[in-house]
């Protein structure tokens, strides 16, 4: 009899170092025992005789829908984490397909730059991002930086400016169909000795702190923790409950993580298998 596994789908880009990205999201969706999809949006490949510095190529929205079809065609997917779009034309597509059926969660990772990127370079996407995939959501995940953009804060710089941040994401997320939930990442940006995240939901706040590994920025973080968010929620797992365990997951792949050649270091998502 074949198996039938829960299953979980990522919309995302490939970070060619294998620390970020689709790979990420693909490796955290095994770890957790579901079948993981994946439909690709643009490729990264850091840029080793130029700083690491970012080169991007996105995929032809056709082939992106294509992806869409033999995906959703193949499986009956109704839980999607959507990652790192990258162009206004990527969006479109993206939002109209995900617009074309049901879904019992969209975990949405509003990737607005990189790890290492320049700001500013992309406010025609941030604006598709929040206007056309944003009201799809039913769990966003924005860190310090995205958080503050999307709340249109100048500053966020304590637990309570980071609820306000969600608060106000919140605002922007289309609550009729049911609840909606931002999940704010202070991460190692806000300052305290705590890697703290906090989940709104419009009526509750769920604060959750471990202490900090370190005080840089992890490749693969961000991916790891909403893949195990979508992956538990494939689970059927409850929303807060999902959070809480991909907290602790992305903290163990964290404290097991794999140094490379790049500047930073990168999430593994095989830390707590046997032999580590
Ligand atoms: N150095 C760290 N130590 C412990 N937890 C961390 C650390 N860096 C990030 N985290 C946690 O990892 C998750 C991803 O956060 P973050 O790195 O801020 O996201 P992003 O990759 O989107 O910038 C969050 O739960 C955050 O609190
Ligand atoms: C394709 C892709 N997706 C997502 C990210 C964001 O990764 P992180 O989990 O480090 O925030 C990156 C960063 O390099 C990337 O290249």
């Amino acid at each position: 009899m074949p198996s039938t596994p829960p299953l979980a789908y990522v919309i995302a880009g490939s970070e060619a170092t294998g620390g970020a990205g689709i790979q990420a999201d693909l490796k955290t969706f095994q770890q957790l025992g579901t079948y993981g999809v994946g439909t690709l949006t643009c490729i990264v490949s850091f840029d080793p005789r130029n700083g690491w510095a970012h080169r991007f190529v996105p995929v032809d929205p056709q082939v992106i829908a294509d992806q869409f079809e033999a995906a959703t065609a193949t499986h009956d997917l109704d839980v999607v984490k959507v990652g790192m779009l990258g162009t206004t034309a990527t969006i479109d597509v993206v939002a109209r397909s995900l617009a074309s059926r049901p879904w019992r969660h969209v975990v949405l990772d509003p990737v607005l730059l990189c790890k290492g990127q320049e700001p500013g370079a992309a406010l025609d996407t941030d604006t598709a991002l929040r206007e056309q995939v944003l009201p799809l959501a039913t769990v966003v995940t924005p860190n310090l930086f995205e958080s503050k953009t999307l709340a249109g804060m100048d500053s966020v710089e304590s637990v309570d400016d980071l609820i306000e941040a969600a608060r106000r994401i919140h605002d922007q997320l289309d609550t009729i169909a049911g609840p909606r939930y931002v999940v704010a990442k202070g991460g190692v940006e806000l300052p305290g000795s705590d890697a703290v995240d906090v989940v709104v939901d419009g009526e509750h706040v769920t604060v959750l702190r471990t202490p900090k590994i370190g005080e840089e920025r992890v490749s693969g973080a961000g991916c790891t923790f909403a893949a195990a968010i979508t992956a538990e929620l494939a689970k059927d797992t409850d929303v807060v409950s999902a959070v809480r365990i991909a907290k602790g997951v992305v903290t163990a792949g964290i404290r097991g993580r794999v140094a490379g050649r790049t500047p930073f270091d990168t999430v593994w998502q095989g830390a707590s298998a046997v032999g580590q």
